[in-house]
């Protein structure tokens, strides 16, 4: 007779094994045609008045969204293009898989220049969350907020309201840290927001042993007081679940009277009376029937660093020659999708003669059933660390060092295959379960990209360019960085694991680990990290490329507000759902106080 743990049990890795399986043969999407049906000839149908209208339920929509329906007499509508988060987005683990299916929107970048050489036809698979709680929903959990000068730095582009000192008190009030050494100065306790380590905490003192060989200190806490040096990892989770702007914000309130949360709405135009400059309302299609819905208050834009520039522009805000290539009517001529910046994402893999014993996803579950084990972390990373390749002395990083251990599990989750094919030879050499990799992020690339329209076709993806390796120098530190790695793997601490480089065979016309030999690695499987950010720029009224204001207003258009990361001004020494939260958090906040409420 089984139990109903067995049973749990049972229903998890038949669902595990399934999706992985389907994973094998998924074609990513190449369109929205799937959102929008066939919605040729039909009429549409008034879906009602609301106060504010929420545009995309990810990380700062959810926040924002919830937040507002605090206030009784706010009507809150929330439209997501995607659907409910599952029972598998609530394992960590499985967050690579997320990337090949339905749950992402499918997005490649533009054939680059000088990057993504290993991918077929140089483009990077470029992953956004279509699901409720959006990328927060899809992503890897890693908890860094970035480093107190990213912030200052945001506020001294003109940004009054945006200093490490204005945002703090939004991290706090969204966290609920859970460790014993808690530093109230910088720390929040009691918020929905969830931050934990893993249980049982992986072996961190050969990371730390490692560091202190080349120098580098271990911290506590990288979202204190002081950011270089060593840590364990702080990620979402509750007992070991996903934390999202879904679970942490609207599975909590909606069932309140006044949010009304709609699910499968893909909005296809914000509707702006071009006499007025006002906005009133959007227009979405949900299973091929065409709604509008009508603003009393204000339209909230949160669908991202890619969709929400798209929308702009579908709905005739963006820089004048860019809509007229697409006989766009101009309702507001400004430089929407330009400035699109991210972090940069390289691997270094070593394989080593150290083996490891492995348990069975059965295993895995029944430890994830109780809040613990391997499933609940993201892949078997040990440490992260941050460091300045450039100067010893300064407090601000410019890379990220994540430590991955052998992987302790059973079979491995399939990857997006779009590489070339002696890349894809040298992928399906790694075995996870004998080598270690670091996998290093470089926080503040200097190249730039933009979001610029297929068509005026809301079915059609948007370009997203990344502009990566514009700047040599971006490469530069990636290099520097891969010898910091070589360094670890030489120290005493790490002697056991017997490591070597893996050759990156398909650079073999350079001599081997020179440095053209890293650069030819770097452009061929460096990829864009999921942090990005900038392709809707908040900066003052005489920057040239800002579109919103401090307080996230569209320049020159009335009650329309942009409340995301694609109003980000800088990059961040950290990853970037802290602050996407922290955004929906303070943009509740500064709004409601306008309108005279607070909670
Ligand atoms: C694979 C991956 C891994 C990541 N790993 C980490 C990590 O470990 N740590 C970390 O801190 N950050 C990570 N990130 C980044 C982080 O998740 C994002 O920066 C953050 O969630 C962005 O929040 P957002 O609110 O700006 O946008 P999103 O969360 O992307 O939300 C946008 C939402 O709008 C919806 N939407 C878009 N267009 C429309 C439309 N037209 N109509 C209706 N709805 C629409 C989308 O479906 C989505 O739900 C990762 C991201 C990805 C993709």
């Amino acid at each position: 007779q089984k139990t109903s743990n067995d049973l749990k049990v049972d229903y998890y890795v038949n669902n595990i094994e399934a999706a992985l399986k389907a994973a094998q043969t998924y074609q990513p999407r190449k369109n929205n045609s799937d959102l929008l049906g066939n919605t040729q000839n039909s009429t549409t149908i008034d879906y009602g008045e609301f106060d504010f209208i929420v545009v995309g339920s990810g990380s700062s929509g959810s926040a924002f969204a919830a937040r507002m329906s605090e206030i009784a007499k706010f009507n809150i509508l929330l439209l997501e293009a995607g659907e409910f988060d599952d029972d598998l987005t609530k394992l960590p683990y499985l967050s690579t898989l997320f990337e090949i299916s339905d749950r992402n929107w499918g997005y490649f970048s533009t054939p680059q220049q000088n990057a993504c050489l290993g991918w077929k036809n140089r483009q990077c698979s470029f992953p956004q969350g279509k699901i409720l709680g959006g990328s927060g929903t899809i992503d890897f959990l890693t908890y860094i907020r970035g480093n107190k000068a990213d912030y200052d730095k945001w506020a001294s582009l003109g940004n009054p309201g945006w200093s490490f000192n204005d945002v703090l008190p939004f991290f706090k009030k969204l966290e609920n840290y859970q460790s014993d050494h808690i530093n109230m100065n910088y720390r929040g306790f009691g918020g929905p927001v969830d931050v934990a380590y893993k249980i049982p905490m992986p072996n961190f003192t050969i990371s730390s042993n490692a560091y202190s060989e080349i120098g580098i200190a271990t911290i506590e806490d990288y979202n204190a007081q002081k950011q270089i040096g060593v840590s364990r990892i702080q990620r979402l989770t509750h007992f070991g679940e996903r934390v999202s702007g879904s679970t942490a914000y609207v599975r909590r309130t909606f069932t309140r009277y006044n949010f009304n949360v709609t699910l499968g709405a893909f909005v296809t135009k914000i509707l702006i009376n071009n006499s007025t400059k006002t906005a009133s309302g959007v227009e979405f299609v949900k299973r091929g029937i065409t709604y509008r819905a009508t603003a009393r208050k204000e339209v909230i834009i949160s669908a991202g660093v890619v969709n929400t520039p798209q929308l702009l522009m579908l709905s005739g805000i963006g820089p004048s020659n860019e809509l007229s290539k697409h006989k766009i009517p101009v309702i507001a001529d400004l430089p929407v999708g330009r400035g699109l910046r991210g972090n940069v994402y390289f691997d270094v893999y070593f394989s080593t003669n150290n083996t490891v014993p492995l348990i069975s996803f059965e295993d895995g579950v029944r430890e994830f059933l109780k809040g613990r084990g391997y499933l609940t972390g993201f892949q078997n990373s040990v440490s992260i660390s941050f460091m300045n390749t450039r100067n010893n002395c300064t407090t601000v990083p410019n890379v990220e060092l994540t430590y991955y251990a052998q992987e302790t599990i059973e079979g491995q989750i399939p990857a997006l295959i779009n590489f070339i094919p002696e890349v894809e030879k040298f992928a399906s050499s790694l075995n996870l379960h004998k080598d270690v990799f670091f996998e290093i992020s470089l926080l503040h690339p200097k190249s730039r990209g933009n979001i610029t329209l297929k068509s005026s076709n809301p079915s059609d993806f948007p370009n997203v360019n990344l502009g990566m390796f514009e700047e040599v120098d971006d490469i530069e530190v990636l290099y520097e960085s891969a010898q910091i790695a070589k360094a670890l793997l030489k120290t005493n601490a790490t002697k056991y694991l017997n490591a070597t480089l893996v050759n990156y065979d398909f650079c073999s016309d350079n001599e081997y680990d020179s440095k053209p030999y890293w650069y030819c690695a770097i452009k061929h499987v460096a990829y864009p990290s999921y942090h990005w950010s900038s392709s809707v720029k908040m900066g003052p009224k005489d920057d040239p490329n800002a579109v919103v204001d401090n307080k996230l207003r569209v320049y020159g258009i009335k009650k329309l507000r942009i409340v995301d990361r694609s109003a980000v001004p800088i990059t961040l020494s950290g990853t970037y759902n802290p602050s996407a939260l922290m955004i929906g958090e303070k943009a509740a906040d500064m709004i409601k106080k306008e309108y005279g409420v607070s909670t």
